[in-house]
């Protein structure tokens, strides 16, 4: 008899954006396919999703301002960020621009993927990834390889679409 060891490499991602985005509802979603009952994450959750094979440990870290200054301490050998915007909240997306900006420059992230969830998208008003595209000049980002997508963490809609980019970009260099 002999034992099998299965090896895999388990990809690094953090989910961050402002409170109420929705991060904690996209993790939990990504987990067991259900919306869960939420409060504002005080420090961080942390879970591993498999997508075909593929291993990821997300960290979704509190995204209340307080919190903000200590996201860096969760950047070392991050793979991917998801970055979770909330489509209604027109308010604070200068923000979140500032946000992505301030972790695009941080060296622990310079090899990091950057996925963008234009979340909340059932909500009458709301902003379009389009738009949330503009507003943050996505375009303008030659550093690091960066996808927009638009979901309802509600319904789980357009959440495998992002799930898939990011795969598509493992070993991708
Ligand atoms: N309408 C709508 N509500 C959503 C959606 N996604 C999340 N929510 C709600 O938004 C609220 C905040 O969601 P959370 O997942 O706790 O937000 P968070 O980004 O983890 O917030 P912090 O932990 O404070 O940083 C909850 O009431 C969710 O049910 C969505 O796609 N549509
Ligand atoms: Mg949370």
């Amino acid at each position: 008899m002999f034992t099998v060891c299965f090896l895999f490499v388990e990809h690094k991602v953090i989910i961050v954006g402002l409170d109420n985005a929705g991060k904690t509802t996209i993790l939990y979603q990504f987990l067991m396919n259900e919306v869960v009952h939420t409060s504002p994450t005080i420090g961080s959750n942390v879970e591993e999703i498999v997508v075909k094979n593929t291993h990821f440990l997300m960290w979704d870290i509190g995204g209340q301002e307080s919190l903000r200054s200590s996201w860096n301490t969760y950047y070392s050998n991050t793979e991917f960020i998801i970055l979770v915007v909330d489509s209604i909240d027109r308010e604070r997306l200068a923000i979140t621009k500032e946000e992505l900006y301030r972790m695009l420059a941080h060296e622990d992230l310079r090899k990091a993927g950057v996925l963008i969830f234009a979340n909340k998208q059932d909500m009458k008003g709301c902003m379009t990834a389009a738009e949330i595209s503009k507003y943050l000049t996505l375009s303008s980002i030659k550093d690091h390889p960066w996808h927009i997508q638009s979901c309802c963490a509600l319904t789980g809609e357009g959440l495998c679409q992002g799930l898939e980019w990011m795969t598509s970009r493992i070993g991708v260099r």
